[in-house]
C-alpha cells in the first residue's frame, strides 16, 4: 500500500508546523522523516496516522483518500519510542492484545501470535512478563503487537530512542530486515541520521516545517540540495567554505580564506551559467588528502595548509581539525579532514591538504541552494 502526502499544511493557530508538504512512500518501502527538533516530522507522522487533522491538503493510501478518516479506519499500526506495552502482561498476551480486542477465536490468536513470536525470535520468552525484558526485547514485542493485525502501513516514531547503545544497531538491522522481508510500507520518524541512513530506502529531510530534500541516503550525501542538508547528513559534517568568484583571461578561480582553486571547465560553466559572484563551497572531510610536496597546482586541484588543532582517532581513519593559515579568523577558518589512520600527526603539526573540484559541492552563498538544483 503506497502513501501519498499531497500539498499538506498543518497550522497550530496561526503557526504553520508543516508547510505544503508533498511526499510519496512506495509500497513495501521505508521512508524516513529526518530533521531537528521542531521541524514537523512528528506532526507529519500524526497526520498520516489520523491522530492530527490536516489543515489542508490530502493523504492517500493507495487509491483511497484517508485525509479525514479516524485512525481506526486507516489500518495503520504505530511503534512508539516508549513501547507503550502492558508491563504486567506476558510477551504473548501483549502481542495478542489487539486480536483479543477484536474477539478473534483462540485458535487464530495462537496461530497469529505464534507467527510473530517466530518472526521476532521471541518464542523462548513468550511467557515472560514484559517488565523483566531489556529495552530492545520490549521494542520487539511492541513491533510484534503492531504487525499482528496485518496493517497496511506501519509508522515508527523514534523507535530506537530509548534503546541502549549496544542493542541499537542490532534492533535497527532487525527492523530493516523485517520491513524488507515482509514488504511493509513504513514511515520512520527520527532525528538520528545514522538510523535514517541505515534503515530507510528514502529520506525526507525537513526543517521549520519545510521539506528540504527527499532522496536515497546516497543521493542526499552526494548531492545535497542545500547547505542545511549538506551539514545535516554526514558526520563530521560537510565543510562549508566561503569563496569569491574571480574571472581573468577566461580562467575562473575561487578564492577563499587561505586557499584558491582554478575551477575545471565543467564546474566553471555551472558558475558562469548562474552568474554568481560569491559561493559557499562544500567539501566532505574524506575528500581531503594529505598533499604530497611536489603535486602541481593544476586546474581543479585545490590546496590549503594549516595547523592541526585536534586529532581524533577513529580506528582506521583520523579526523583532523585544521586551522587554516588564512591570516584572519574568519568563521570558516577551521576544517575537518578524514585521513587514513592511524597517522603520526599531532596537535600543533603543520599540514597541507589537497582537494579535487570533482568532489566539491557549490552552493549559492545567499540562498544556500546547490547550484546543480
Ligand atoms: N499540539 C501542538 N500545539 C501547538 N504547537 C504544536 C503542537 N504540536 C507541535 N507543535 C509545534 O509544531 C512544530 C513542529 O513540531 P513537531 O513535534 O512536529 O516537530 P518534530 O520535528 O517532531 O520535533 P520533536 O522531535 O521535538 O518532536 C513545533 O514548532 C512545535 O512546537
Amino acid at each position: 500500500m503506497s502513501i501519498s502526502i499531497k500539498n499538506v499544511w498543518k497550522n497550530y493557530g496561526d503557526v504553520p508546523a508543516v508547510r505544503d508538504l508533498n511526499l510519496d512512500c512506495g509500497t513495501g518501502r521505508m521512508l524516513a522523516l529526518l530533521g531537528p527538533s521542531g521541524c514537523g516530522k512528528s506532526t507529519t507522522l500524526k497526520m498520516v496516522a489520523g491522530i492530527e487533522e490536516v489543515t489542508s491538503g490530502e493523504i492517500w493510501f493507495g487509491d483511497r483518500e484517508v485525509s479525514t478518516l479516524p485512525p481506526g479506519s486507516r489500518n495503520i499500526a504505530m511503534v512508539f519510542e516508549d513501547y507503550a506495552l502492558y508491563m504486567h502482561l506476558s510477551v504473548f498476551e501483549n502481542i495478542a492484545f489487539p486480536l483479543r480486542l477484536r474477539h478473534l477465536p483462540d485458535k487464530e490468536v495462537k496461530q497469529r501470535v505464534g507467527t510473530m513470536l517466530d518472526l521476532l525470535r521471541l518464542g523462548s520468552i513468550a511467557n515472560e512478563k514484559v517488565r523483566h525484558l531489556s529495552g530492545g526485547a520490549q521494542q520487539r514485542v511492541a513491533i510484534g503487537r503492531a504487525l499482528v493485525r496485518d496493517p497496511d502501513v506501519i509508522l515508527f516514531d523514534e523507535p530506537l530512542s530509548h534503546i541502549d547503545a549496544d542493542q541499537k544497531a542490532q534492533l535497527r538491522t532487525e527492523i530493516k530486515r523485517l520491513q524488507q522481508t515482509q514488504g511493509l510500507t513504513s514511515i520512520l520518524v527520527t532525528h538520528d541520521q545514522t538510523e535514517a541512513i541505515a534503515m530507510s530506502d528514502a529520506i525526507a529531510v525537513m526543517n521549520h516545517g519545510v521539506l528540504q530534500q527527499v532522496g536515497s541516503p546516497q543521493d542526499l550525501y552526494t548531492h545535497p540540495a542545500n547547505t542545511f542538508v549538506a551539514t545535516f547528513i554526514g558526520e563530521p559534517p560537510m565543510n562549508l567554505l566561503n569563496a569569491a568568484v574571480e574571472e581573468e583571461g577566461g580562467i575562473l578561480r575561487l578564492r577563499g580564506a587561505g586557499w584558491s582553486l582554478v575551477l575545471s571547465e565543467e564546474k566553471a560553466a555551472l558558475v558562469r551559467q548562474k552568474a554568481i559572484q560569491s559561493l559557499t563551497v562544500g567539501l566532505r572531510p574524506e575528500h581531503f588528502s594529505l598533499a604530497n610536496g611536489d603535486a602541481s597546482r593544476s586546474t581543479g586541484k585545490g590546496r590549503l595548509s594549516g595547523e592541526v588543532y585536534f586529532r581524533e582517532h577513529r580506528g582506521d581513519t583520523d579526523v583532523l581539525l585544521l586551522d587554516i593559515d588564512a591570516g584572519t579568523q574568519s568563521a570558516d577558518h577551521r576544517v575537518s579532514a578524514d585521513i587514513p589512520g592511524p597517522s603520526a600527526l599531532r596537535e600543533g603539526d603543520r599540514v597541507e591538504l589537497s582537494f579535487d573540484d570533482s568532489r566539491l559541492c557549490l552552493f549559492d552563498a545567499d540562498s544556500g541552494r546547490n547550484l546543480l538544483f
